[in-house]
């Protein structure tokens, strides 16, 4: 039976940049599933690869077939964004292993649904100032950057990621990204230990 690891973390934490390093390390093996949302596609994404961009009737339609395993929605300054993961056949949980990203919420929805044994937490921490700076860079790069809803998304992680939901979470291990090299390492190295 294969393991699903799931990357969690705050916003600008790091975790699409490792993700996608962690994804192609050829050593390791795992697949990747594609989360869902209804939030406008950002310069630089490619439909399918960060998400597949839909919108809500679409949702509504996955929905009422019973495909949907876990929506999150949130009021953003550009409306409400819905974020979910769908069960449409991406997963042969038999004979491979996934790499997945998400919030502690959709984790433990995810874990709810699969069993508590297939799915690892690779929790993913910056200090808040740094995370702020990477936040900042990464919005200046955009070619309409979206400062408030940056901020709405850095005060909003302080509750959605507090230390109580972590726990609850059963969440244990932490990464550090101070260096990006050490910590795509670090996280290699334990999807390594707990595959082999
Ligand atoms: N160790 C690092 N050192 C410096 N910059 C980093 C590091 N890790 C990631 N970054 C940069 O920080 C920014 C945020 O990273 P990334 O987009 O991967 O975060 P994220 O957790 O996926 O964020 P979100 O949930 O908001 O999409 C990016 O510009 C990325 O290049
Ligand atoms: N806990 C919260 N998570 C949020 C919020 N708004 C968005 N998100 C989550 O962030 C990731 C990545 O989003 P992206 O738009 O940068 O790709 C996604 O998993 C959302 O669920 C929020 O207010 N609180």
């Amino acid at each position: 039976m294969g393991k699903i690891f799931y990357i969690i973390g705050k916003s600008s934490s790091g975790k699409d940049t490792i993700y996608k390093r962690v994804q192609k390390d050829a050593s390791l093996n795992l697949n990747s599933i594609v989360m869902y949302t209804t939030r406008p596609i950002r310069d630089g994404e490619t439909n399918g690869v960060e998400y597949f961009f839909v919108n809500d009737e679409e949702l509504d339609a996955l929905k009422r077939e019973g495909k949907v395993i876990e929506v999150r929605a949130y009021q953003t300054v550009y409306g409400l964004w819905r974020y979910f993961t769908v069960d449409d056949n991406q997963i042969n949980i038999e004979n491979n292993n996934y790499l997945m990203i998400g919030t502690v919420e959709s984790f433990i929805k995810t874990k709810k649904y699969y069993g508590n044994d297939l799915i690892i937490p690779i929790y993913i921490e910056v200090d808040d100032g740094i995370r702020l700076e990477r936040a900042l860079r990464r919005e200046q790069l955009q070619k309409f950057p979206k400062y408030e809803e940056m901020c709405r998304r850095f005060i909003a992680d302080q509750q959605d990621f507090s230390e109580e939901k972590i726990l609850k979470a059963g969440i244990g291990i932490r990464f550090q990204n101070n260096n990006l090299e050490n910590c795509v390492m670090e996280v290699s190295k334990y999807i390594n230990k707990v595959v082999n």
